[in-house]
């Protein structure tokens, strides 16, 4: 693995590289470091929560498969998990929690009735770790979901119930972004719809706005506190062939109601680019959640790598210069390998992303006013490839004190035997 003394010379070599083209690496990294990725708090025990003991499904159309040991069995465990995996990531973070995680001790409170009391130990860490705090409503994994409806269910007490249930989260994301003044983005994801054609489409999206019609009818809650976002979804498990609240429902509504909308790499067909949807949105919305995931043939949500979904998502927000106007937040889980090397793999395959993209050479070049001949941009993109990326990325990482290359699994090696094989 390379020393600190190579990491810098091979570094001085790129950041000449790049200054040919017109591109700050000094720039590039500060920016890259500054931008928050929220850390979603479900990798680390499989997206069960901490409610009741649960085998295996999350239920409501996710799921994580495979059985690695050393899952997290409570929120000590998972905040000891994500705080290693936290001293191996250069750069700004954030928690997303889900509401599932909420730690009532011995008591049952249900979900209709959480408050920010459940969280404090979430948000103790939060601050001991220097980090903002997220939020989700968990609208699955849950007996009054088996229906397969729960905001758009035409039941009025199931319906009632998440309704409630969304209320009271808006009030914990508030409470999170007083106590650390950061805003809390609070983002509301329902998985519901039917495995089979069903003869009514209508009735369940009306439902589904007026539900949250009502949610965020609460003035006592900011947007300067909580952000609230709608995500999306073209499929989930059991719900193949009707989604209530698919993309389409769900930027109108985000567009209509002044709310932001969540664009899930994984919620598309695999051919569908979300980086192209970028500009088409932030032409009328004003800011988006980006979930970066890893959609393996389906919404499987792999662990992120940097694979072209992911690097053409941010050089799309490079070259609209849209830093300002996103979230950013990781969506993956994967049960079949260590926990802790997943998140640190995906969350820097993130943002290895965020910097290529502000590495990109087209800005520069259009401040230029470069007319460029036909085939040119193609060739410049495939030169765009080719630029010493990972020299600039090692020098990020070593200003970041954390390790390069892969060094980091060693220590991921030593918690897993230290810490996670002791585990039942
Ligand atoms: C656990 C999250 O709320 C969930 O993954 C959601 O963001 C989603 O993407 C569902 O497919
Ligand atoms: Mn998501």
């Amino acid at each position: 693995m390379p020393t600190s003394k190579q990491i810098t010379a091979a570094y001085k070599l790129a950041q000449q590289r790049y200054a040919d083209l017109g591109v700050d690496t000094e720039a590039a990294i500060a920016k890259a470091l500054a931008v928050p990725i929220s850390l979603h708090c479900w990798q680390a025990d499989d997206v069960r929560g901490l409610e009741t003991p649960k085998d295996g499904v999350a239920g409501g159309g996710i799921m994580a498969t495979g059985g690695h040991p050393g899952r997290a069995r409570n929120g000590d465990e998972m905040r000891a998990d994500i705080s290693m995996a936290l001293a191996l990531l250069p750069g700004a973070h954030r928690l997303n929690l889900h509401a599932f995680y909420a730690e009532t001790g011995d008591k049952v409170v249900e979900r209709d009735a959480i408050e920010p009391k459940h969280f404090s130990r979430w948000l103790d860490w939060a601050q001991s770790e220097d980090l903002g705090l997220d939020f989700n409503p968990t609208y699955f994994a849950h007996p009054l979901a088996n229906s397969g409806y729960t905001l758009s269910s035409a039941d009025d007490e199931i319906r009632n119930f998440w309704i409630q249930h969304g209320k009271a989260s808006r009030k914990i994301a508030q409470h999170f972004a007083k106590k650390l003044k950061s805003p809390c983005v609070n983002n509301h994801w329902v998985a519901d719809g039917a495995k089979d054609d069903p003869q009514d489409r209508f009735g369940p999206r009306q439902r589904l706005a007026a539900a949250y019609d009502e949610i965020f009818a609460d003035k006592s809650i900011s947007a300067k506190h909580c952000v609230d976002a709608v995500e999306g979804k073209l499929f989930g498990i059991g719900s193949e062939a009707y989604t209530v609240g698919s993309q389409e429902f769900y930027s109108n509504y985000a567009l209509t109601r002044d709310k932001v909308l969540c664009l899930d790499l994984g919620h598309y067909h695999p051919t569908e680019s979300v980086a192209d949807k970028v500009s088409a949105h932030l032409e009328f919305h004003k800011k988006l959640l980006l979930h970066t995931s890893r959609p393996m043939r389906w919404d499987s949500d792999h662990v992120v790598t940097l694979d072209d979904a992911v690097r053409n998502l941010f050089l799309e927000i490079a070259r609209g210069d849209a830093w300002d106007r996103i979230y950013v937040a990781l969506d993956f889980f994967d049960a079949s390998i260590n926990r802790v090397a997943a998140y640190v793999t995906g969350t820097r395959a993130t943002r290895q992303a965020i910097l290529c993209g502000l590495l990109d050479i087209f800005p520069p070049m259009a401040k230029e006013q470069r007319a460029f001949q036909p085939h040119e941009p193609l060739a410049f993109m495939e030169l765009t490839r080719a630029l010493p990326w990972g020299a600039v990325w090692d020098e990020l990482c070593r200003r970041a004190n954390v390790p390069a290359g892969a060094d980091w699994l060693d220590d991921v090696a030593a918690y897993e035997s230290q810490v996670l094989l002791n585990r039942d």
